[in-house]
């Protein structure tokens, strides 16, 4: 079927937009969406494309507005700057926690006008398009009202170009009228629009009709001449006219032949060649700080948070169980006259009636371990198994007479004695922690009370000793527990985990719900939205590490042996290593599940080799050869080398920890600079989210 061309010569108007011989297909998809299509837009009049769905009309809207490349043919706009154009898209695209006031005067702004000018132009706009209250937040109007405001804000900068894409679907007929009202208003003034619709009624109030099926224009006529042409009723009839014909034509033709795929042609405008102008970052970052004061989740994910996790960390991590149920069989005495009868006689001495087994049960009683007293080992350890427990200590008839016996008789110990000066006990190991608790302390206790006992007995201590002596420790000591030795690897994640989450979340919110492409389309970039955010999280750092520091070695006293200075420095990079990790996501995916997923699954796998859960030393030797590779785990390695063994800048492990975070934020940076280059992945699109 011959394409029709509209006739220019005789009309008196210019054309304003000209597609010649355009093709598209998307990546990986077989579908040819453009096949050569052909339209001319004249400046003054109002084009209505009409087709069905999926034809492609928001596909060429696209292209014209340079959001997207057509494989081959050509587009030609008869405006050179970004901001001669006004869009709506279908999918409203705006940001829905702003006023319908914000959201207007935020494009408003990145177009440059004065505050002034897009007070005015509001009051006009809501006046000509009903609108409610511009103090309303934007989500919480209907459906039909979100849809003027968009309109209002593709139009507040009196472009010469509009193009819109269903501005009148689900209003009612008056509303409807109005906005039709409004445009052929406009054209009066010689601006261009170009409007997609599938009310053929409303679309014969345009002055030209492209009627779009299979990837080419039908027809492009004034709607009466069209019907006139074709003999018919009405711009339905003709419709299905033209369809029928190019089916037949279409059953003729054998190849259709697509062109090979050359260099991508892109509707282009005169900043197009920059990717930083102070008017649209000043635009940017004034929407992305009112965003930032709706949404106080996002600032207490960049200021609380870190705080709340080092809080609950030092709450829950570390700290000892207390009172552990242990189960007692005491065949020498009952625990009720252990309790009446403090210890106070000399264990070794026979004639006195003494219990080494009261003065032990004393001893691990205050540290804060609650006892059971059962009648025989069989029932005690039935409540073991059935959990009631957590152990079980037996002390045989005559333990401390035979204790005794070991002791003073030394080699000369009857077989029966040495087996009676034992106290057997029973433990449920099937939760390590307390198990090893309840091991630690039992063995613990018995050396002290052991050496205690013969201290009171007037004989050297050192006997009861075990053969083995630990001088003072190097680093640490030895009351330490994990918390200690967790602590600089937690304040690491602390910095990292929420500044790339929250990063990773504002960036990308922004892109899969549109809102990036629809700033994109005036001439903002995705570097000015990057560098936004990077400003708002340094900030945020600035106020949060302080906090968390007070947190982590003021209120809960963790050991910071080295300088703190040194530490804060870390940690400051190792939040911005979070911020361009996050922006890295960000970047390299299009919609927030892929984030998420991402973000969850790394922070995880970091979490885990950062070893503040286990030793990296104690890791699988494939894995330990790799995951130094990771961001964290040399920080957090010199963080700890920092707080526990008070290393300084210079000490190699601190140094390695500085380099790690240097190196790692170099990648990041250059992996963002690459994407926003190459423009790969930065615009997502609502039809993702
Ligand atoms: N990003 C994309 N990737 C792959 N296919 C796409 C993409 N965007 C659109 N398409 C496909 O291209 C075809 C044309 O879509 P388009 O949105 O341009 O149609 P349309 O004519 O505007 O439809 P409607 O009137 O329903 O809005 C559809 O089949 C759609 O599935």
């Amino acid at each position: 079927m011959e394409e029709l061309h509209l006739d220019t010569t005789n009309s008196g108007h210019k054309p304003s937009i000209i597609i010649r011989d355009a093709y598209k297909k998307y990546p990986k998809e077989e579908q040819i969406i453009l096949n050569g299509l052909n339209l001319t837009v004249l400046k003054g009049t109002i084009y209505a494309l009409l087709g069905p769905s999926g034809c492609g009309k928001t596909t060429l809207l696209n292209c014209i507005v340079g959001e997207i490349a057509l494989d081959a043919g050509s587009i030609e706009l008869k405006v050179t700057k970004r901001s001669d154009i006004g869009y709506m898209p279908q999918f409203l695209s705006l940001h829905v926690t702003l006023t319908m006031f914000e959201n207007l005067f935020f494009y408003g702004y990145l177009f440059g006008l004065s505050k002034q000018e897009i007070k005015t132009r509001t009051e006009s706009l809501v006046s000509i398009l009903q609108l409610p209250s511009v103090d309303c937040i934007f989500k919480t109007l209907s459906g039909g009202e979100q849809r003027r405001v968009s309109l209002a804000i593709a139009i507040i900068h009196r472009p010469q170009i509009l193009i819109l894409d269903e501005p009148t679907v689900g209003l009612d007929p008056i509303l409807r009228q109005n906005i039709w009202n409004m445009l052929l208003d406009m054209i009066k003034e010689g601006k261009s629009i170009i409007i997609t619709t599938h009310y053929m009624q409303e679309a014969q109030q345009a002055d030209t009709i492209g009627l779009m099926r299979g990837g080419v224009l039908l027809a492009e006529e004034a709607p009466i001449k069209l019907v006139e042409k074709y003999a018919c009723h009405d711009l339905e009839e003709t419709f299905l006219e033209l369809s029928k014909e190019q089916e037949n034509k279409l059953k003729h033709k054998e190849n259709i032949s697509y062109p090979k795929s050359g260099q991508p042609v892109k509707a282009r405008f005169e900043e197009d060649d920059s990717i930083y102008s102070k008017i649209k970052f000043s635009a940017i970052m004034y929407k992305n700080l009112l965003f930032m004061r709706r949404e106080i989740a996002f600032i207490m994910f960049i200021l609380v948070l870190p705080t709340v996790q080092a809080y609950i960390f030092n709450l829950v991590i570390g700290v000892k169980p207390k009172h552990i149920k242990v189960a007692v069989v005491n065949e020498e005495t009952t625990l009720s006259s252990c309790y009446q009868s403090p210890y106070e006689s000399c264990f070794l001495d026979e004639n006195q009636n003494a219990s080494f087994s009261c003065l032990f049960l004393d001893f691990l009683r205050k540290e804060n371990y609650d006892f059971i007293e059962y009648e025989n080992i069989t029932t005690a350890l039935d409540d073991v198994k059935k959990n009631k427990v957590w152990g079980l200590l037996h002390f045989p008839q005559n333990y401390t007479h035979s204790l005794a016996h070991k002791v003073t008789g030394g080699i000369f110990t009857s077989i029966d004695q040495v087996a009676n000066g034992f106290m057997n006990t029973w433990i449920d190991l099937s939760n390590q922690y307390i198990g090893s608790f309840l091991k630690y302390d039992v063995v613990r206790s018995m050396i002290l009370v052991l050496k205690e006992g013969l201290k009171y007995c007037g004989q050297n201590p050192q006997i009861g000793a075990i053969p083995l002596t630990f001088e003072k420790p190097i680093f640490g000591s030895y009351g330490e527990n994990f918390i200690t030795y967790a602590s600089a690897a937690m304040i690491c994640l602390c910095c990292f985990l929420s500044s790339s989450t929250s990063t990773a979340m504002l960036i990308v919110t922004e892109k899969s719900g549109g809102m990036m492409e629809r700033m994109q389309v005036t001439g903002a970039t995705m570097f000015e939205m990057v560098m936004s955010v990077l400003l708002i999280q340094i900030a945020g750092q600035m106020i949060s590490i302080p906090i968390v520091m007070t947190t982590m070695y003021w209120i809960f006293e963790n050991p910071l042996g080295g300088s703190a200075i040194t530490l804060v420095s870390l940690l400051g990079l190792t939040g911005l290593t979070g911020v361009l990790y996050g922006t890295t996501l960000a970047v390299l995916n299009k919609d927030l599940i892929t984030t998420v997923y991402c973000g969850v699954g790394m922070n995880i796998v970091m979490v885990l080799t950062t070893g503040l859960l286990w030793p990296i030393e104690a890791e699988h030797y494939i894995l330990k050869n790799i995951t130094w590779i990771l961001p964290l785990t040399w920080i957090a390695d010199a963080a700890r080398g920092i707080c526990s063994k008070s290393y300084s800048f210079l000490h190699p492990v601190v140094l390695r920890g500085f380099a790690s975070v240097t190196v790692w934020n170099l990648i990041f940076l250059y992996v963002i600079y690459y994407c926003l280059k190459h423009k790969k992945g930065v615009a997502g699109s609502a039809k993702n989210a």
